[in-house]
């Protein structure tokens, strides 16, 4: 089998897509995975290969993001219709309140990726988990560096204080077997994704699972008028199936974006809550707080709860906010209409 020829379950195709085209869909479109969003148009593969397709009136180019699937009209070109995702890595969209800036869509596994250094940081991993299971997309914690560390397992321990239900590997990126250590996880029609800060070792992990040089690597394509442009590929085949998608917004990444999906992430506190005296308990000095006593019996961690709390607290200052600019927003449009309204001779 070529790069260009897949078949729909190589590409991630399941019955979960399948499902949502109606009878008369299935002959009239061809299903294309979506690897790469540029402003008016969508490079996509199909089973027949790769498609350059135009979008219609009704999507903008920031509904679609990497990793999506749509319905192509052979005839046009052009997209039918976008699918339903069932996972998804997104941001809130800076300034408009409550939407959320799409990264990349249909992800099976993100590999949360840290290091055994200074970098390891507990705070930013919780933080890396609960937009993981924002997103609905379960996580594999990896720590990278082992070689570096005197006592690379006490990271583990560290993790599993902190995710005890979310598998952790350890390893040297830069040896032989790392790739190996992922591979539980990739596999045909399975797409996989790094998240970590800078220098962590996911370019390096993504060089051995792909056998590509991500840094450099760049792929020629026509564009709509026949000139031959040159763009990054952001979703690489992996060598025995499986997908990799690595976009920048991926790596643009903030840990301010990172908010939601907490609960989750503090599944051993948030499981309590509903076990304390009064229903506002705020697990503070309040008699019959649930959370407190399984502090005091060593079955939950103080700090944990700590940053839960914070982390609560900025999400809840962030939605203030975003309120607040869409309240201001519209006061403003109002005043916009007001203004024309007043100018407009009768
Ligand atoms: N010794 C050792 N070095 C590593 C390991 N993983 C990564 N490195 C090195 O750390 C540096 C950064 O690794 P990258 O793979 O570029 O990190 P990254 O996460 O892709 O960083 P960005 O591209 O900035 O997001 C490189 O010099 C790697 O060779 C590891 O497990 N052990
Ligand atoms: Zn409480």
């Amino acid at each position: 089998m070529t790069l260009n020829s897949h078949t729909l379950a190589d590409l991630g195709w399941s019955a979960n897509f399948q499902r949502q085209l109606d009878t008369d869909e299935f002959g009239a479109f061809s299903p294309a995975r979506v690897t790469g969003v540029h402003r008016d148009r969508l490079t996509a593969l199909s089973e027949a290969g790769p498609l350059l397709l135009t979008l219609p009136p009704d999507l903008s180019a920031g509904d679609v993001a990497v990793g999506d699937w749509v319905l192509a009209d052979p005839a046009t070109d052009r997209v039918a219709r976008l699918l339903d995702r069932h996972s998804r890595i997104f941001r809130r969209a800076a300034g408009e309140a409550s939407r959320e800036q799409l990264i990349v869509a249909n992800v099976d596994t993100v590999f949360i990726t840290t290091s055994a250094t200074e970098e390891f940081n507990e705070a930013r991993l919780e933080r890396y988990l609960a937009l993981a299971h924002a997103g609905g997309i379960p996580p594999v914690l990896v720590v990278t560096k082992a070689d570096k560390a005197d006592d690379p397992e006490t990271y583990l321990d560290r993790l599993r204080a902190i995710a005890p239900a979310v598998p952790a590997i350890l390893l040297n990126a830069k040896a032989e077997a790392a790739a190996e250590a992922l591979r539980p996880w990739c596999g045909p029609g399975r797409t996989v994704a790094f998240l970590g800060m800078s220098g962590v070792g996911k370019s390096t992990l993504a060089s051995a699972l792909t056998g590509i040089d991500l840094e450099t690597a760049t792929v020629r394509e026509d564009d709509m008028k026949g000139r031959h442009t040159t763009t990054a590929r952001e979703m690489h085949p992996i060598p025995g199936g499986g997908w990799l998608i690595d976009t920048p917004g991926m790596r643009e990444l903030r840990l301010t974006d990172m908010a939601e999906g907490i609960d989750e992430a503090f599944a051993e506190i948030t499981g309590l809550t509903g076990e304390c005296r009064f229903r506002d308990c705020t697990h503070g000095p309040e008699p019959g707080c649930a959370v407190q006593a399984a502090i005091a019996a060593g079955q939950v961690d103080a700090a944990r709860l700590d940053r839960w709390k914070k982390l609560r607290a900025e999400d809840a200052a962030h939605a203030a906010s975003a309120a607040e600019k869409r309240r201001r927003g519209k006061a403003f449009a109002k005043v916009v209409k007001q203004a024309k309204k007043a100018k407009r001779p009768n």
